[in-house]
């Protein structure tokens, strides 16, 4: 397939690499209108450039990584050379009803919600798209299982998709950075407390996706009776810990619908 990625900033790089690196018989190209940053990303076999039509023709899917108040002058600019391409768009808070309304109703259209561990082949990517283009949203759900999970969902839950999947990466990476700090407090020096940290929560997350079972389970396995996992665990509680992830959570789906 021909991926043409509008917007090489920090998602549309992170896809272009997870596609380069984990997806098998692409063509990528990436625009942005300064280039200098993501040069390197030829030597991944992806083409550069600071011209968004470039390659265009050829695309078999245009992916807009950009900001929602970019979308408009990208527009403009690329549909009157492609016509019948598929439009992915990642843009935060832009809905399929939008973004046909903005395309005239002439262009296939998904919507996609990765997120940035796209590059490692580890995003959660939620897709929703319009019944009738199910043909066209095809391999692009393949591409993107092909960089993580990509389940397709209803519209209505792309924005939550956005909260829980694409931001809950900067939650689970202050969670991280919180236990670093911690560990640093405790003795360990920064690139240990790190490394431990993160291993943790990589391992945490496979046994809950590879047994299916919920967390509250495992977490019965850790807590010994009048342990020190159950007495740091009611603290943290006691704290807000629950309460104010689910409160930060709820506050930036508000923001994305304004
Ligand atoms: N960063 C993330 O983790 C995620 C971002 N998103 C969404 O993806 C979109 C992009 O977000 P980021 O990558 O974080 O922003 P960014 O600012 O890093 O990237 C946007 C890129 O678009 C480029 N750009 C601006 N105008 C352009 C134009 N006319 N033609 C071509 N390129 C142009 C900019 O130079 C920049 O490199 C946003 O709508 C955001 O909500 C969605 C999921 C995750
Ligand atoms: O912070 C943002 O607005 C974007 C959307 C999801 C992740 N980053």
């Amino acid at each position: 397939m021909k991926v043409h990625i509008i917007g090489g900033g920090n998602l549309g790089v992170s896809i272009a690499l997870g596609i380069a690196k984990f997806s098998k018989n692409n063509q990528v190209t990436v625009t942005r209108r300064n280039i200098a940053s993501i040069q390197y990303l030829s030597e991944y076999g992806i083409t550069v450039s600071n011209d968004n039509k470039h390659n265009i023709q050829e695309a078999d899917v245009v992916i807009l990584t950009i900001k929602p108040y970019q979308v408009d002058t990208v527009l403009a600019e690329i549909l009157p050379v492609i016509q019948n391409k598929t439009i992915a768009s990642a843009v935060s808070g832009l809905s399929l009803e939008v973004l046909q309304t903005k395309t005239n109703f002439e262009y296939p259209v998904v919507r996609i919600m990765p997120n940035i561990a796209a590059q490692f082949g580890e995003s959660a990517t939620c897709i929703s798209f319009p019944e009738k283009y199910k043909d066209n949203a095809a391999p692009i759900v393949d591409l993107f299982q092909d960089l993580g999970t990509a389940p397709v969902i209803d519209e209505k839950l792309m924005d939550a998709a956005t909260v829980l999947g694409a931001c809950g990466t900067a939650y689970a990476l202050r969670y991280i950075r919180a236990s670093m700090q911690a560990g640093i407090e405790i003795g360990f020096d920064s690139n240990t407390a790190l490394s431990i940290a993160a291993q943790t929560v990589k391992g945490a997350a496979k046994m809950l996706l590879e047994e299916r079972v919920h967390p509250e389970q495992l977490i019965d396995r850790v807590t010994t009776p009048q342990g020190c996992t159950i007495v740091g665990l009611n603290e943290m509680e006691h704290n807000g810990f629950s309460s104010s992830l689910i409160k930060g959570i709820k506050t930036s789906l508000k923001q994305i619908k304004g």
